[in-house]
């Protein structure tokens, strides 16, 4: 299983570690711009190899496309991040015209790939790859709702004082402060409803610290978060290469689904060796589906600013 992650910044080398964390991948390649930063990265993970205990051997590439011949999984994290302040709307104008190079070039290396795009505004340049590339609908798959779901479960073990392992949420919509829709109805603590511990203000309280989450770090940090991140893009990377079948909120192309056409969004998916081997229609409350409608409007209005 050879996966390649291009972009050998803060999320993309944290992500090609916990893949090789993992040890499922043989060969992980990591591809940047910058001349030696990926062959330096690949260099320093490797000499972790030891410590950690993985045998995934790790490469570098500075823009050589050869390098990463055959893939069967890439990861797209080239493109800037936001500084404090910013949205991840804002980043378009730089990351339209990275994505769509990145992405054409790996598909001619790679024309079995199965593509997971993470650089932001994450759904605009999910559906800029649908355009620009000739992959099937279910190969190519956008990052995020994995993220905003491991936030939310964050944020209701600390609001129920108990360890994240014991809860379970999911984040649908888009990947984006105010786009986002965590289904605080579903969520549960081992089974239980978390509506049955904390009040209507707290869970509204806990969906408002969910949705701004990445906005949250970002002003910490001067420059958005990248473990969380690394690791929601390693569980989808395994998912796909292990054929594990998990359920992940990913952003897809949708063709009807939830009543909403022509867009790229984050909604439920099984993901297996396939790539999206089933999209998953959840029962919402007419709330939610209303939610869920303005969230797709504001993706839609970020799309019209593609060039196409
Ligand atoms: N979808 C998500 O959940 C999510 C989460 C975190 C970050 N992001 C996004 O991921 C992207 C990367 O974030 P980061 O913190 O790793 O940024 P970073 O600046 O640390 O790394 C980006 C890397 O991309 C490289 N790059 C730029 N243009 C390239 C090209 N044409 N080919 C190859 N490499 C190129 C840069 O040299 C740099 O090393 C940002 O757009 C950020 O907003 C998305
Ligand atoms: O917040 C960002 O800009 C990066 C990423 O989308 C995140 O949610 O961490």
């Amino acid at each position: 299983m050879k996966v390649t992650v291009v972009g050998a910044g803060a999320v993309g080398a944290s992500c090609a570690e916990y893949i090789a964390i993992k040890n499922f991948a043989s060969e992980v390649v990591i591809l940047d711009i910058k001349e030696d930063y990926a062959e330096g990265k690949a260099m320093d993970l490797m000499q972790t190899a030891t410590l950690n205990g993985f045998d995934t051997k790790i490469v570098g590439s500075t823009n050589d496309y050869d390098k990463t011949a055959n893939s069967d999984i890439a990861v797209i994290t080239s493109g800037i991040p936001r500084k404090p302040g910013m949205t991840r709307e804002e980043l378009i104008g730089i990351n339209a015209g990275i994505v769509k190079d990145v992405a054409t070039k790996i598909v001619e290396q790679s024309p079995n790939v199965t593509l997971i795009v993470v650089s932001n505004p994450m759904d605009t340049m999910t559906y800029l790859a649908h355009q620009v590339i000739d992959l099937p609908k279910h190969k190519i798959i956008g990052m995020g709702g994995a993220l905003d779901s491991a936030r939310f479960k964050y944020r209701l073990s600390e609001a129920l004082d108990c360890p994240a392992s014991d809860v379970q949420g999911m984040v649908i919509g888009g990947h984006s402060d105010k786009g986002m829709v965590p289904l605080t109805s579903l969520a549960t603590r081992n089974s239980v409803r978390v509506t049955e511990f904390l009040s209507e203000n707290r869970l509204q309280q806990v969906a408002e610290d969910t949705k701004v989450g990445g906005a949250t770090l970002t002003k910490m940090l001067g420059t958005s978060a990248w473990y969380a991140p690394g690791a929601a893009v390693s569980s989808l990377v395994q998912s796909i290469a292990c054929d594990q079948k998990k359920m992940f909120p990913c952003s897809t192309l949708l063709d009807g689904e939830y009543g909403l056409n022509d867009l790229c969004i984050g909604v439920p998916v099984v993901l297996g060796k396939n790539g999206i081997e089933k999209i998953v229609e959840l029962n919402l409350t007419e709330a939610e589906l209303n939610k869920l409608k303005e969230s797709a409007e504001g993706v839609k209005k970020t799309n019209q600013l593609l060039e196409l």
